[in-house]
């Protein structure tokens, strides 16, 4: 059974997590975010290490390391009541990140719809960055370098995903707005799906 799916789209920074977080508390979502299921591997664990090697590089995990992981993380999420693929939507967020993942994961995901948080001014992008790397302890946001490969990374490997699904899918959203306003614009449209 291929999984209802929406995807979170958009540049790091753009605020995928911080909507996926919330509308993952609505019933009948699930929300599940690649970055965070990689966070909580263990540092010395096989996964945890590699992680570790490539998103302090500012640079993509391979492939096949993500996708394994992230079914073997939606398999657990189902077995333990967390998810109901029956009656859930999985609202997925940083997952998939280039052309070979979306292959990977076609039979997979029912994709219904792409939201794409769009924040074309670079320095707002960068600015956000910087503050969750404050809050969040996190190694890929503590420097400009790894800032800018990860901004190159996704417009060179992520963004050209759009057209693999079809302009149809894509819902643009205004991502320079106040966090409650891109909620709103998102749930609108998500009830009408
Ligand atoms: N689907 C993925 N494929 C490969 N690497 C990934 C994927 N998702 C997350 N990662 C790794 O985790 C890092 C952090 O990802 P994430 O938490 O989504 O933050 P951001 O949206 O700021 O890039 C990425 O830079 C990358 O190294």
């Amino acid at each position: 059974m291929k999984y209802r799916t929406i995807l979170l789209f958009g540049a790091p920074g753009a605020g995928k997590g911080t909507q996926g977080k919330i509308i993952g508390n609505i019933p009948n979502f699930f929300h599940c975010a690649c970055g965070d299921v990689f966070r909580s591997m263990k540092p010395d664990s096989i996964i945890g290490k590699i992680f570790l090697e490539y998103s302090s590089r500012g640079e993509l995990v391979p492939d096949e390391t993500t996708v394994e992981m992230w079914q073997q993380s939606i398999r657990n999420s189902t077995q333990a009541g967390r998810f109901h693929p029956e009656t859930d939507t999985l609202i997925l967020d940083g997952i998939p990140r280039n052309m070979h993942q979306a292959e990977m994961l076609k039979d997979t995901l029912d994709v219904k719809a792409i939201f794409f948080l769009s924040c074309p001014n670079l320095k707002k992008l960068v600015y956000r960055i910087q503050r969750r790397a404050l809050r969040e302890n996190r190694l890929d946001d503590a420097n400009m370098d790894v800032i800018q490969h990860r901004l190159k990374t996704y417009v060179k490997e992520t963004k050209p995903l759009l057209s693999f699904y079809g302009k149809e899918l894509v819902h643009p959203i205004d991502a320079t707005q106040s966090p409650a306003k891109v909620l709103c614009d998102i749930l609108r449209r998500t009830t009408k799906l």
